[in-house]
């Protein structure tokens, strides 16, 4: 401890919860062992993890987010609506066109406001990257769809999908009797990843709903993945059990988000929530 305090801003999209800090006024050092310690739910704050929105110079802010395990994440959904609603109703940018630098490239953040509150916020996630190399996936190919491979102990069909971070997307019925305690493990560290992956178990409820689970890289079980309903909404289209260029809602433990890959980009809308304000000593 270095007796200094820092303020914070407990926020949710969907669940999918995290500790924010605005870094236009606080400074964060070492953010990866801070992440560790504050995201425990018992002896911390409680969240997924930890978010930074920091200056930027070539958009209106910069996003820095760190899982539960201290891991830098490259990109992060459910953050980027959070932080459009943050910046629009408390950091003074009073725009409803809102531009987010990320490790993973510039996002457009398009707000819905009703008497000064943010309502919901569509996100321009950019085009899904299937190239195994890139992902990255160790499987042949130029693309990682409806794969068959060994993976977490047995032979399974899955689709690799990056949207900034890595994704692995199964079809599957019974998802909500999942016992992703046991099993998220072994997908998320399987050799195959070389930068471990995020895991979605996905039901096909109709051609425009799909029930989703997840279990994240670095932070296990959330609420919801927003790059995670992303790229099994990406991955349901080149399977042929969504339509291309359609509204696809996304039925999360947390909520729903409306999912639609026009073939070029993925747009992604849902709510962002503030839970409390706090300060920690650190
Ligand atoms: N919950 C996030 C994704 C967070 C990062 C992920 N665990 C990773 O390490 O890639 C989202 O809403 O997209």
């Amino acid at each position: 401890m270095q007796n200094k305090t820092l303020h914070f801003t407990k926020m949710h999209g969907c669940g999918n919860d995290y500790i924010y800090f605005n870094c236009f006024e606080e400074r964060v050092e070492n953010p990866e062992e801070l992440s560790i310690r504050l995201s425990d739910r018992h002896f911390g704050v409680g969240g997924d993890g930890i978010v930074l929105i920091c200056p930027s110079k070539t958009a209106d802010a910069r996003m820095r987010m760190f899982n539960a395990d201290g891991s830098e994440g490259k990109m992060c959904g459910n953050a980027t609506r959070c932080i459009g609603k943050y910046l629009y109703e408390r950091g003074g940018v009073r725009k409803d066109v809102i531009t987010l630098e990320t490790l993973s490239g510039i996002k457009t953040l398009r707000l819905t406001v009703e008497d000064g509150v943010v309502s919901s916020v569509q996100v321009d996630m950019g085009a899904p990257v299937l190239e195994p190399a890139l992902i990255p996936v160790k499987l042949p190919g130029e693309r990682a769809v409806n794969a068959t491979a060994l993976l977490a102990g047995e032979t399974r069909t899955f689709s690799c999908v990056s949207m900034g971070n890595p994704h692995c997307v199964l079809f599957t019925t019974g998802v909500a009797g999942l016992d992703l305690e046991r099993i998220g493990p072994g997908y998320e560290n399987d050799p195959l990843f070389p930068e471990r992956v995020n895991t979605e178990f996905v039901e096909v409820l109709d051609p425009h709903t799909l029930r989703m689970r997840v279990w994240e890289r670095g932070s296990g079980e959330t609420l919801a993945c927003g790059t995670g309903a992303c790229a099994s909404a990406v991955a349901a289209v080149l399977a042929g059990h969504c339509p291309l260029n359609e509204d696809i809602t996304l039925k999360l433990r947390g909520g729903d988000l409306v999912i639609r890959y026009t073939g070029e980009t993925v747009l992604m809308s849902g709510g962002a929530t503030f839970v409390f304000d706090g300060v920690v000593q650190v």
